[in-house]
């Protein structure tokens, strides 16, 4: 599918609430060097602002899910994260250790190798163990398309939906590249109204994630949550767009 152009794409109707935008990220606390002070930090912004959920790593489970008990956020982590390289046992082990500690949303990296191999039906059967495992919990799919072609990007979203994934993700936002509306575009086609499209990687301005938004994309990885929706509220407020980004990558790569 052709993608219009940013300009074409720049966002013109009535702007969402804060609630509303912050209801679609998942806040991102997932780098390797983050302190735990960084993250009580970082699970404060997601309480703030309600976001949809926080995106923690695995050791941080049990501290986000005591942060955030009593909030409307999610506590959601990853399974396989960032690689994607681990055995299916591993990544189901993963998955039920992390629900049984409360997380309320897994996102897992498939296995990249074995896709871009052509071997669909391997990633097939991997997603739908680790849904098992998640017992009724939100998965989110992690294609990583960065390593990816367009038709390989297709049969990783048509895997997930056929092993009952609930989201297609673009990106762990830890390769070279993050989301575009060109694969925001191909995601949302390839799957069914039944799944969402996450945006993730890159998304750290207010025009980026409309534009994603218009394209489809439903929920939104994010570290630049609290920066996000300050612009949002500058918009409220009648200012001027911070510094032309709304002609900027949309994904800031
Ligand atoms: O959600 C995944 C990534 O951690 C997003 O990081 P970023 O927003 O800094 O690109």
């Amino acid at each position: 599918m052709s993608v219009a152009p940013t300009e074409v794409l720049r966002w013109d109707g009535p702007l969402p609430s804060r609630d509303e935008v912050a209801g679609m990220i998942d806040h991102s606390l997932l780098r390797p060097e983050l302190t735990r002070d960084e993250v009580e930090a970082g699970l404060a912004v997601a309480r703030e602002y309600g976001t949809a959920s926080v995106c923690v790593r695995p050791s941080d489970v049990t501290a986000a899910v005591a942060a955030l008990r009593g909030t409307r956020v999610a506590v959601g982590t990853v399974v396989g994260f960032p690689h994607g390289g681990c055995t299916t046992r591993t990544k189901v082990a993963e998955t039920a250790e992390l629900a049984g500690l409360g997380a309320q949303e897994i996102d897992m990296v498939i296995d990249i190798g074995r896709l871009r191999a052509g071997d669909a039906a391997f990633v097939q059967h991997e997603i739908a163990a680790v849904v098992q495992a998640a017992q009724g919990r939100p998965v989110k799919v992690i294609l990583e398309n960065h390593f990816l072609t367009d038709d390989q990007k297709v049969a990783g979203c048509r895997a997930a939906e056929a092993a009952g994934a609930a989201f297609v993700k673009t990106s762990t936002g830890f390769a070279a590249g993050g989301a575009t509306l060109a694969d925001i575009a191909l995601m949302r086609q390839a799957v069914s109204p039944a799944v969402q499209v996450k945006a993730a990687g890159g998304v750290r301005a207010l025009d980026a994630l409309l534009r994603f938004h218009r394209l489809g994309a439903t929920r939104f990885g994010a570290t630049a949550t609290a920066a996000i929706l300050g612009e949002l509220e500058r918009r409220h407020n009648g200012e001027a767009p911070l510094d032309g980004t709304a002609d900027s990558d949309p994904a800031g790569y």
